[in-house]
């Protein structure tokens, strides 16, 4: 780590304090960066510094903050959750209630946001000062897995155990070599524990500046709120050394613990004292995961399909009926929704409206808080499809008129990717 002093312009760095060329903005690294906070407005008074944003930020991005700032967000009446100490995970978030798959769970602003690299102590410690002094409190009760020798600064350990990376520059304006990953810290978004079959869904919306958690699938009420901290197509012992590592904890899921999970005795973490039934357990789990985090690029989407009259009319439909089976036991279920709009696509294309319906509502369901938008377009075409959809029984139409046409050659292999890579609609927490 080099913090630098500028003496003056052109002049090498001499020194190893930041260098403050104003009360905003620091010079670490040979990188300017502007120390900025946002106070979002606020029409109640009991919560005006729930949007106090403190940042650290490549002046570039300054300009593409949503202007003017957004409003506070209200907090949710009747939230379905409530924060409890645990016995072994320190505090953690359960259901409160039963919450529907696809609903809205917790609206968050970050306290902090900055970039995931090391900075000096001082840095991390005036961003936090920088906060109104009840969010500030709130910043500091979150918790802290690094030990003062790791991070000097409790504000670093604090960001290290919690941030999770969001977007400001998505339409990539920002200069090539000073693009940087971004984090933020939420008071009460971080107070959630993790699992490898996360129960919520994370989304970061950069024009309201907030992190909202939706249900991934139905949440029994006493249930415990997890998201995931890591890719969960992971293996597990690769899992369980990023987490140990960037986390300090042995993780304790059903995918993780598998002695756990099947009635017997607590896991160990020992890979050597596996029975060999359960090194089969672990391996054929680490397969399912491994072939559903790579399912887009080796099987066949509804779009290449439609079209494609030579291909047998339920190709996809069984293929992602297998998915959304592995997706069950694997606790994936950030996955479901491509999985679901493409089965009631296929089914429209076929002109088959149960079936339509049947994946269309949960289409809808799943993405009333994740995707608006989708959720409308399908209550839309749910109404009368026969007459709302342009597609709808295309390919049985098709079919019907020229039997045995296709575009393509027999044994033809589909390779390319037909979902986007980010259909786990998660977002992975910083590396070290
Ligand atoms: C972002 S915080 C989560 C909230 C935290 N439990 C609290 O008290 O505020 C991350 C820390 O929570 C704990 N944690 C999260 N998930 C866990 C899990 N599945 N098992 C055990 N500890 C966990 C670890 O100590 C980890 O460093």
């Amino acid at each position: 780590m080099n913090i630098v002093e500028r003496e003056s312009p052109g002049k090498p760095p001499t020194t190893s304090r930041p260098y403050k060329i104003d009360n905003n903005n620091w010079v670490i690294n040979g990188r300017t960066y502007t120390m900025h906070t946002i106070i979002l407005p606020s029409s109640d008074p009991a919560h005006q510094e729930d949007g106090a944003i403190s940042c650290l930020l490549n002046p570039g991005l300054i300009p593409l903050l949503p202007n003017p700032p957004p409003q506070a967000h209200k907090p949710i009446e009747n939230p379905p959750f409530t924060v409890k100490y645990t016995k072994n995970k320190g505090a953690g978030q359960f259901a409160t209630r039963d919450i529907p798959a696809g609903a809205l769970v917790m609206v968050d602003h970050p306290a902090l946001i900055l970039p995931a690299g090391r900075f000096p102590s001082e840095v991390y410690d005036e961003l936090g000062k920088r906060l109104p002094e009840g969010r500030r409190k709130e910043l500091m009760a979150l918790s802290n897995c690094r030990s003062r020798e790791e991070c000097a600064s409790a504000v670093e350990g604090i960001v290290r155990t919690n941030a999770l990376q969001l977007e400001l520059d998505p339409r990539g304006k920002i200069v090539r070599e000073e693009r940087e990953v971004y984090g933020g810290v939420y008071p009460m978004v971080n107070r959630g524990n993790h699992s490898c079959g996360p129960n919520v869904g994370v989304l970061w919306n950069l024009a309201q500046l907030t992190l909202s958690l939706y249900a991934l699938r139905p949440i029994r009420e006493g249930e415990e709120i997890h998201k995931t901290y890591l890719d969960p197509a992971l293996p597990r012992a690769t899992r369980i050394a990023i987490l140990q590592k960037n986390y300090r904890f042995l993780c304790d899921c059903p995918w993780c613990n598998i002695r756990k999970a099947s009635g017997a005795v607590e896991v160990d973490g020992d890979d050597n004292q596996f029975t060999a039934a359960e090194l089969k357990l672990i391996a054929d789990s680490d397969q399912r995961r491994a072939a559903l985090g790579s399912w887009v690029s080796r099987h066949l989407g509804y779009r290449k399909w439609y079209a494609d009259l030579g291909r047998p009319d339920d190709l996809v439909i069984t293929s992602h009926l297998e998915a959304l089976a592995l997706i069950e036991q694997e606790g994936m279920h950030g996955l479901q929704p491509i999985f679901f709009e493409e089965l009631a696509m296929c089914y429209a294309s076929l002109g088959n409206l149960e079936e339509f319906k049947r994946w269309g509502e949960r289409v809808k369901a799943l993405a009333q808080a994740s995707d608006p938008p989708m959720a409308k377009k399908f209550e839309e075409w749910l109404v009368d499809p026969q007459k709302r959809m342009k597609k709808w029984a295309w390919r049985k139409r098709q079919r019907e008129s020229a039997p045995g046409k296709s575009k393509l050659k027999a044994g033809h292999v589909v390779v390319e990717p037909v979902f986007p890579v980010d259909a786990f609609h998660m977002l992975f927490q910083f590396p070290d």
